[in-house]
């Protein structure tokens, strides 16, 4: 049975972060997963200070909550995990492992030691407080066994100790001092540390687990704890040394340090070499989180995701039925008060596997997200590296769903998870009512309470964020957009609300996004370096950039913009002598060409300026920021887009996402569908005139999207005094040949307000193939004669 468990830790006060566990996790130190978590924690940005009480919670939950797995798989389960290893490694591992079972043989009713690289901690209430770490709460504890005399030379005589002081290159090899032996009391002072390589700290089990297997007596415990450096002396027998344990490639930062213990370690290290080494655990290493006292294995894997490890419960922590049936007892009796479970059975077509999908969750705001893939039947089965499992994963959502935002990962989308789960379990407490199911992909900031703060921030540190396919600004299928609307009590949520429940029964698309432009995120890319210095693409724009700090298209280049499209007779024009537009009008007698205006463009930053993804000249190449709502508009426009959020002038909105035709294709396209009343107007994506003035066919390319286009295809248009403007974008080709149409704010738009742009379709064009619309824009300076909302005080300006 494979694995792979997922628990979410969902602290109000801290925020989160997601837990990954494997089968072949779960044999590491606490210590290392408690390191594990910090990175992770760490990595999103969030303070030591907050970390520490988040870390207390994660020992407390290891200690209590968290069955450890069955001793006798244990041996079975390293043949599996270090099958694919390297076999001198397998080979020193079993030696290991043999060497524990021979020393458990000779101990009394004790528990087997486990070998170093799979050792457990627990604390409880009479634990040990971590050297230096102050009154931090982690608590460590070896539950060590009461070793007989004879019993304890055995091991000792395998053991090597290497000893160094100070700076002594020579090692000193140690006999183990008499106040070593045997049970070793509680040590008293604060400054202890345990003793690797002494008697091992056990494999602990649960209260139910060690009655049941009568391994260890609450009395033993309380007894029995590992070395500490008081108990043991220098081999002239009197003088304390303080010991410490010794993990290779972890800096050893006490000052004091002096003395080195390895366990089996044939190599001889002296203190420099110790504190000269780095290691992902050494930013974790320090007296605030204390985590210094446990082994850690020699070979554990330098992991890039900032993935923490937490032992999984045993089998039995998950009721097999859900709540209901009784059977999850073990769920709460190991303080988990269990609220909600799913089960998923996901049979193979294949009669030979299953796996089940799991989710529980608790008051106390834990969740346990369990995936487990029953292989047992499976002979060729290994134990797959975790790496390999996520990037398949990975690969396979780029893929087929094609999120092609270049910070997508599995662990951010564990992460999106958990924003769920708090987002709704925060909602679900505050005001208990019931809340519609929402599918929106990532976080909506105005809704987060202070620790989701955090996440803001690490969202922000990280520069990147998940969009699903449906809202990436790659040409998808629409129907992918479709989701369910949501209640809630901030602003805007209240105001959705109050649009009336017609929303939730007529399709309502919404797009949340954590939006860029809030005035008190500043975006995450203003500190970027980058921007002081304009790379090429700013000649396009005079060679400064042409977004604002805050990402929004500066005043003077969005006026220029505004005027070339409201106007553009006043702008250079391009005559070609024989118009491909014109021509699809007519193909028998094309009529003179009114003039292309020659766009002027806005050039973001590509892969080739060597800045990185935060350059704050890339905007409409990270898609949609803001959110947007696909609504029935009541003019008998049909749909429209409206924002959800109050925009400032010059916010980028979305793109026009469309397949790239030429012009002549979208004449033909237009054809083939005559009779149908909707036919797709060009949207000039690019004119390539050449030196002769002629625009060729193939070089006359229009965006269509009536098969693949995202919410852009519900804009309206809006005579002249339109809220949009569209801006040719390029963003990765050098040749000018396409850009990206973006849609940007030409004026500060509240929340709720319709969305339009100007098409610039002439009403009056009876010679145009597409018969257009009546026009309902409803503005004033309205071009359609017709137009039946056009205010009756308002002039027609433009005929
Ligand atoms: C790009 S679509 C916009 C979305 C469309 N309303 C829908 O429901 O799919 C363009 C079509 O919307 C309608 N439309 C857009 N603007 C309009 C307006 N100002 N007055 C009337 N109809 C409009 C026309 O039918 C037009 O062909």
């Amino acid at each position: 049975m494979l694995r792979l468990e997922y628990l979410i830790l969902v602290r109000k006060e801290v925020g989160y972060f997601p837990v990954l566990v494997s089968h072949e996790e779960r044999f590491r130190g606490k210590n290392m997963q408690v390191a594990k978590a910090c990175k992770a924690m760490n990595d999103i940005g969030i303070p030591k200070e907050t970390v520490k009480p988040v870390l207390k919670d994660l020992l407390d939950l290891y200690d209590k909550n968290w069955k450890l797995i069955e001793d006798e798989n244990y041996r079975v389960l390293i043949d599996a995990i270090f099958d694919h290893e390297d076999p001198k490694r397998k080979e020193r591992k079993t030696q290991e492992f043999l060497l524990q079972d021979e020393a458990k043989e000779c101990e009394p009713p004790l528990k087997r030691s486990r070998m170093r690289s799979q050792t457990d901690h627990f604390s409880d209430s009479s634990g040990v407080s971590i050297p230096g770490s102050g009154t931090s709460p982690l608590r460590m504890q070896y539950q060590d066994a009461q070793v007989s005399q004879t019993c304890y030379k055995q091991k000792v005589a395998e053991f090597t100790h290497l000893c160094c002081e100070d700076n002594q290159t020579e090692p000193k090899t140690v006999s183990p001092p008499e106040h070593c032996r045997g049970t070793v009391k509680k040590p008293s002072s604060p400054k202890s540390r345990s003793l690797q390589g002494q008697t091992k700290p056990s494999q602990l089990f649960s209260d139910d687990l060690s009655k049941k297997k009568n391994l260890f007596s609450d009395d033993m415990r309380a007894e029995c704890y590992s070395l500490s450096p008081e108990t043991c002396l220098k081999d002239n027998g009197n003088d304390p040394v303080p010991l410490q344990v010794f993990q290779r490639g972890r800096r050893l930062n006490y000052e004091t340090s002096k003395c080195i213990v390895s366990y089996k370690e044939p190599k001889v290290m002296h203190c420099g070499d110790l504190a000269s080494k780095e290691n992902v655990f050494d930013k974790y290493h320090n007296d605030d989180i204390g985590i210094r006292s446990e082994p850690f294995d020699d070979d554990l894997p330098q992991f890039e995701v900032p993935l923490a490890i937490i032992p999984p419960a045993s089998p039995t922590l998950l009721c097999e039925d859900g709540p209901s049936n009784g059977n999850c007892s073990n769920f709460k009796g190991n303080g988990l008060e269990l609220l909600e479970f799913k089960h998923l059975n996901m049979e193979d077509k294949g009669d030979r596997d299953s796996s089940q999908f799991d989710i529980a969750s608790s008051s106390k705001g834990e969740v346990k997200i369990s995936l487990i893939c029953n292989y047992s039947q499976r002979s060729d089965f290994h134990v797959p590296s975790l790496d390999a499992i996520l990037k398949r994963v990975e690969e396979r959502y780029l893929k087929l769903y094609r999120i092609s935002e270049p910070g997508f990962s599995l662990v951010k989308l564990m992460k999106d998870l958990c924003e769920f789960f708090l987002e709704e379990g925060t909602n679900s407490t505050d005001d208990g009512r019931a809340r519609s199911i929402n599918v929106t992909p990532s976080l909506d900031v105005s809704k987060q309470s202070n620790a989701l703060d955090l996440l803001a921030v690490r969202a922000d540190h990280q520069g990147n964020f998940y969009i699903p396919p449906s809202i990436s600004n790659g040409s998808v299928k629409f129907q992918n957009l479709i989701e369910t609307s949501y209640g809630g009590r901030d602003k805007n949520t209240k105001a959705l609300e109050g649009l009336g429940s017609s929303n939730s029964s007529s399709m309502v698309v919404v797009q949340k996004h954590r939006s860029s432009i809030d005035p008190r995120k500043p975006p995450q890319y203003v500190d970027d370096i980058t921007r002081a210095i304009p790379c090429a693409c700013a000649s396009e724009t005079g060679g400064e950039f042409a977004y604002t700090p805050g990402g929004l298209v500066e005043e003077k280049f969005l006026e220029n913009f505004i005027s070339i499209s409201c106007d553009p007779q006043q702008h250079h024009l391009f005559y070609c002598k024989d118009c491909p537009l014109e021509r699809s009008k007519d193909k028998r007698s094309s009529g003179p060409c009114k003039g292309h205006s020659v766009r002027k463009f806005i050039k973001e930053c590509w892969y080739k300026c060597g800045c990185s993804k935060k350059c704050g000249n890339r905007v409409v190449q990270r898609g949609i920021t803001v959110n947007l709502q696909v609504f029935m508009t009541p003019e008998g426009k049909g749909w429209g887009l409206r924002t959800l959020e109050d925009l400032p002038k010059g916010a980028f909105v979305c793109e026009y996402v469309g397949e790239i035709v030429t012009n002549m294709e979208l004449f033909e396209r237009n054809m083939r569908i005559s009779g149908n009343e909707k036919h797709t107007y060009p949207v000039l994506l690019d004119a390539d005139w050449g030196s002769e003035g002629v625009l060729k066919d193939e070089k006359a390319l229009c965006l269509d999207a009536t098969f693949y286009g995202n919410v852009a295809r519900f804009i309206n248009h809006r005579c002249f005094d339109a809220n949009l403007v569209e801006i040719p974008v390029e963003v990765e080709t050098p040749d000018h040949h396409y850009y990206h149409l973006a849609y940007f704010t030409r004026r500060k738009v509240d929340a709720f307000e319709e969305l339009t742009w100007d098409y610039g379709i002439d009403f009056n064009d009876s010679s145009h193939p597409v018969k257009a619309f009546q026009c309902r824009c409803g503005s004033k300076f309205c071009r359609d004669g017709k137009c039946p909302m056009r205010s009756r005080s308002g002039s027609q300006i433009f005929s």
